[in-house]
């Protein structure tokens, strides 16, 4: 029996509001983890591959056999302009599933950026064109190209449940996941929460002799 490559596809899934997306952006990605009770944070061993990198966008999402990056392909293929593709790639370090070659892919289709589960490699050119990555591990050895993969399913990410269109901001704290229907009222309580901490750390400023 051969496995399909694809078992669920919906790359038309709803996407949350681009203006609540926009406001999410500006926030640390650490004043949205307290908005959703420190909940939603992925992995802390998921990180920028390059000093400042920033992702915000609806997620679309990947599962692909660890170290294989034949998925990947695939969802450049169906992703929208500011969509972040999401891979669970079973947290496989030892195999990069994205280069510099990918990344000038998705900047031709205005792709927001990559959250992988997994690994990345050319991480100096990913920097010099801008598109942000964020990964376990960056290595040189490349991928396999075979699949299986599944797009646009719940996913497992960093230990966080991922559904398409959930929202993805990543900065140089990590990423933390946002489940759509909650979008508006995380931004509010995100909002809330950057605006107190400003206030208390004036304070603490002000009191300094
Ligand atoms: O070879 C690959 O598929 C991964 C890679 O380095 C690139 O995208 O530049
Ligand atoms: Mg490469």
């Amino acid at each position: 029996m051969t496995t399909p490559a694809i078992d669920t596809l919906d790359a038309d899934f709803p996407r949350p509001d681009r203006d609540v997306v926009e406001r999410l952006a500006k926030l640390p990605a650490a004043n949205i983890g307290d908005a959703v009770d420190r909940l939603g944070v992925a992995h802390s061993a998921i990180q920028a591959i390059w000093p400042g990198a920033r992702i915000a966008g609806p997620a679309f999402t990947v599962w692909t056999r660890p170290g294989d990056n034949q998925g990947i392909h695939k969802a450049l293929e169906l992703a929208q302009p500011g969509d972040v593709i999401v891979v669970a790639g079973g947290g496989d370090e030892s195999r990069a599933l994205l280069g510099e070659l990918i990344g000038e892919r998705a900047i031709n289709l205005g792709i927001a950026g990559f959250a992988l589960d997994g690994a990345a490699r050319d991480a100096e050119a990913l920097a010099e064109i801008g598109m942000p990555v964020f990964a376990r591990a960056t290595t040189p050895a490349g991928p396999y190209k075979n699949g299986p993969f599944r797009l646009g399913t719940p996913i497992s990410f960093g230990g966080v449940p991922v559904l398409p269109g959930d929202i993805i901001i990543g900065d140089s704290d990590g990423v933390v996941v946002i489940p759509r229907e909650q979008a508006a009222a995380v931004a509010d309580a995100g909002e809330a929460v950057f605006a107190d901490e400003t206030n208390r750390r004036a304070a603490i400023v002000a009191a300094r002799r």
